[in-house]
């Protein structure tokens, strides 16, 4: 699907009208405030007027007392328009941080392939700061500055005709000339956002391969590239700030042009007696003021180019769709499920075919054993099962049910798999084992390690269930988070689940005990298991043998192993002659 560029009314408006309320407040806060700034020149106006006429002391101190009150009024709301701006701004972008969040967890792994964590980051975070801004304060501003505009342009109407005509000419010539190029940062921001995105994505990958980085003495290589992707966020940075304020420049230009017309005009209307010392004051006053919200709407212009750019990149990343289409079917048979390939090719991408034509079929409670050379397609054949790609061609079926038709849900409920590379979260070892699920009790935890020859290693560690273990996986020995992992997925209680055993050697205590709770875990379930060694199989009642994404041979264990000219009897063989080396 093409991204989506355009910037729906209607999707922004989603998230200002939680807020819709607080808006109006810091509208009518931003008016009070508005009125305030215009009040004090009115003062200093009388001021002066009364202290070169005939104003005595008293009425001196009074408006003097007044001008001190107004000040501090003015910054007292100053203050809470802040402070309300940015309770809006965050309000509404966290409701967009979490929908884009949401949205990239659903997308599918060929997506994640192409996109570093740390670029996601940058997008849901970076982009949506962006944003805020324009959430918090753009209307208000845009709006308040008008306000402020017309107060003051009206009052020298009233007052002057020649300088309201000067400075209502300059101020919307200078509003056009805003208007018209306030789209000129707009790509060149989008650049600039994606030059950081890359950097967070270069950041994260490096920070996340450390022990590799350091092995290999990559760190000179890598602030290489660090520099190089730094150099592109200056230059991409520098070029859309310099077009940002391009805008804002040219008005400065004819502002200062317009306040020397002013000067000019209000300096001969004194000198001919036609207007008080202090209304000259004011009128300078006020020219000087329209300044504010002339820069308040650069800004805002700026900002918003700012804005724009994290919008369409914001929307363009929404408008991405998961290729993994949730079915409708709920319902799978009870107990053991079966599964059933057929005529199954699979890629990655459109260079490689990574499966060629797989056909197999598993009875409830068989338990198959997947071998093969590293590459040859035994852990594409998993992720398929738990549909985290779409197949090319064929049939996969679970318990009968087309996958496809499957409720993803439905899926993951039955479905169980222990990979490689166990993830942990920040959280306690209960946390961890029953993934955050409070339903499940300290005793069913320990009725599952107990069943599984694991309790002993739980009470080993410091504060048994209560440890804390840190995000990653860095916590746990390869042994131990196997161990942990098997542990994790025997409480879901699933019906068909997937192993991929580790391919390091473990000792052979963990070894025992990790053979122990497979047998365990496979006993309630169907079981495809994906072997490293041969030895991990004894107890598996079919086997598979893939040799580059083809099955080339699938039978009973038992049948295979006694069947010299069968390629797992050959493999049984050259296994065992490795182990007595
Ligand atoms: N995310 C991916 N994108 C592109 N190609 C991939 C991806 N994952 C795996 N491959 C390719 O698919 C082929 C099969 O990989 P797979 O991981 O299924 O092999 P395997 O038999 O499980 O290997 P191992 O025993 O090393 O885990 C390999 O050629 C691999 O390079």
């Amino acid at each position: 699907m093409p991204p989506k560029q355009s910037l729906s009314m209607a999707w922004l408006l989603q998230y200002l009208r939680p807020v819709k309320w607080r808006m109006v407040l810091l509208l009518f806060m931003l008016l009070i405030s508005i009125a305030l700034q215009l009040v004090n020149p009115q003062i200093v106006q009388r001021f002066i007027d009364q202290a070169t006429g005939s104003g005595t002391v008293s009425s001196l101190l009074a408006l003097a007392g007044l001008y001190l009150v107004v000040a501090v009024l003015n910054q007292l709301f100053t203050v809470a328009l802040d402070y309300l701006g940015n309770d809006v701004a965050w309000r509404s972008t966290n409701r967009m941080r979490a929908d884009l969040l949401k949205h990239t967890l659903r997308l599918d792994m060929r997506f994640h392939n192409r996109k570093t964590p740390g670029e996601m980051i940058e997008r849901i975070d970076g982009d949506v700061t962006h944003m805020s801004n324009f959430f918090g304060m753009f209307i208000v501003q845009i709006v308040g500055s008008f306000v402020l505009l017309t107060g003051i342009l009206g009052y020298m109407f009233v007052h002057s005709l020649p300088i309201a005509a000067t400075m209502t000419a300059f101020t919307c010539l200078s509003i056009g000339v805003m208007f018209a190029i306030r789209n000129l940062g707009v790509k060149s921001s989008q650049e600039e956002r994606q030059a950081n995105a890359s950097l967070f994505g270069l950041i994260e990958e490096r920070i996340s391969g450390i022990e590799d980085v350091q092995a290999n003495g990559g760190v000179p290589r890598l602030m290489n590239r660090y520099h190089r992707a730094m150099r592109a966020v200056f230059r991409s940075g520098l070029k859309a700030w310099m077009l940002r304020v391009t805008p804002w420049n040219a008005t400065v230009i004819l502002f200062t042009i317009a306040v020397t017309a002013v000067l000019l005009i209000s300096v001969r209307l004194y000198l001919h007696g036609e207007i008080t010392l202090g209304t000259l004051f004011l009128f300078f006053q006020y020219t000087q003021m329209l300044n504010d919200p002339m820069e308040q709407l650069g800004n805002q212009l700026q900002e918003f180019q700012k804005a724009k750019s994290g919008m369409l990149r914001t929307r363009e990343l929404l408008s991405s769709r998961s290729e993994i289409e949730d079915g409708v079917e709920e319902a799978l048979p009870d107990g053991p499920l079966s599964v059933s390939f057929e005529q199954v090719s699979f890629s990655y991408n459109e260079e490689q075919q990574v499966l060629h034509e797989i056909s197999f079929d598993l009875k409830p409670g068989e338990r198959l054993g997947l071998v093969g050379r590293t590459g040859s397609g035994k852990s594409s054949i998993s992720r398929l099962l738990l549909r985290l790609y779409n197949i090319d061609d064929g049939i996969i079926r679970i318990g009968g049910v087309d996958i496809r038709s499957l409720r993803l849900k439905a899926l993951y409920r039955r479905v169980g798999m222990v990979t490689q590379d166990v993830q942990l979260f920040d959280g306690t070892l209960r946390d961890n084992l029953t993934l955050f699920n409070p339903n499940l009790s300290d005793e069913e935890v320990f009725e599952t390690t107990d069943r599984l020859g694991l309790r002993p290693w739980i009470e080993a560690m410091p504060l048994g269930l209560d440890t804390r273990l840190t995000t990653g996986g860095a916590s746990l020995s390869a042994g131990e988070a196997q161990l942990f992992a098997l542990t994790r997925v025997f409480l879901t209680k699933p019906s068909l689940v997937i192993l991929d055993e580790p391919s390091s050697r473990l000792d052979a205590a963990t070894e025992a005990a990790l053979q122990t709770a497979v047998d365990q875990l496979l006993e309630r379930c169907t079981g495809i298991v994906i072997a490293h060694r041969l030895s991990t199989l004894d107890n598996v009642d079919k086997i598979m043998v893939l040799r580059q994404g083809r099955m080339i041979e699938f039978g009973a264990r038992d049948a295979l192993a006694q069947n010299p000219s069968s390629e797992f009897f050959r493999l049984l063989q050259s296994d065992r002659q490795e182990e007595l080396a």
